[in-house]
């Protein structure tokens, strides 16, 4: 199986803390990979390194390879805006922009260039029909992104995310700001996204990681404990904190 993301030992530091230790895994194409652990493991950090947005906090250092689509992101000729336009990211929080739904959708495209209203179109119309809200939003896209609910926002984001054409979505606990009936629909679609993407999901929570992942990974401390296809790692653990952590021992 094709990974896109091939990890190996990989540190991270904030400062003179270190927050990752030797990380070694590979994220492999089409599936969805959720990435689980307590509060300050490091989830959302290995997350955010994998597309680089970690730099953005100036006492970032790291040191090990990240290879996407066997380019290593730190020496290849790979910008930094490159990679984060094939490596897009949605946050807990739905973060709109103050603009139409149409505007929002269509954002990343008229950064790149895109002018002319006939592709725009088509992009939005796309970007939203494969964020499964197209049915919901064609006859509100002139409508202010802050008027929707939480959950149609989420997926609107998602939608801006898909518009520039990436081909992996990163999702840091994307349902926990979301009611169930929006949380569901997040988690339906992750399940269709990944026939054309490859995702990475950082979640709190463990049944949404065994009901949507297809392989997890268990953090602990900042380290890489165990990594798994999703029935075993959580039906049979191979390591004893793992299955502490999933029956609920701590965390
Ligand atoms: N901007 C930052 N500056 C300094 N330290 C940071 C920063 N962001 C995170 N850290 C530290 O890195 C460690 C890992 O944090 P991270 O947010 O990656 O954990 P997490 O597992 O995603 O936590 P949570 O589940 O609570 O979101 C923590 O010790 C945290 O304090």
């Amino acid at each position: 199986m094709k990974s896109v993301f091939e990890v190996e030992n990989l540190n991270l530091w904030y400062g003179s803390n270190q927050a990752l230790y030797e990380i070694s895994m590979q994220i492999p194409q089409n599936q969805v990979t959720a990435i689980i652990g307590p509060s300050g493991c490091g989830k959302s950090t290995y997350l955010k390194a994998l597309n680089r947005m970690v730099e953005m906090v100036p006492s970032v250092k790291t040191s090990g390879t990240i290879k996407y689509n066997d380019q290593n992101i730190y020496k290849d000729k790979l910008t930094v805006e490159y990679l984060r336009t094939k490596v897009g990211m949605v946050f807990q929080k739905p973060n709109p922009f103050p603009k139409s739904v149409y505007d929002n959708v269509a954002y990343g495209p008229r950064v790149h260039g895109i002018k002319k209203r006939a592709i725009l179109d088509q992009i939005v119309e796309k970007s939203l029909k494969d964020a499964a809200i197209w049915d919901e939003l064609k006859d509100r896209l002139n409508e202010n992104a802050y008027s929707l609910s939480g959950g149609q926002q989420q997926r609107v984001c998602i939608a801006r995310a898909l518009a520039v054409e990436p081909d992996v979505i990163l999702m840091d606990e994307p349902t926990s700001a979301l009611d169930p009936i929006s949380t569901l629909k997040v988690e339906e679609l992750v399940q269709e996204l990944k026939k054309k993407y490859s995702i990475v999901i950082v979640t709190h929570n463990m049944q949404q990681a065994a009901r949507i992942s297809d392989n997890t990974a268990f953090f602990l401390n900042g380290e890489l404990i165990e990594y798994a296809d999703t029935n075993k790692l959580f039906q049979n653990p191979d390591d004893k904190r793992t299955e502490d952590y999933i029956t609920g021992r701590f965390g």
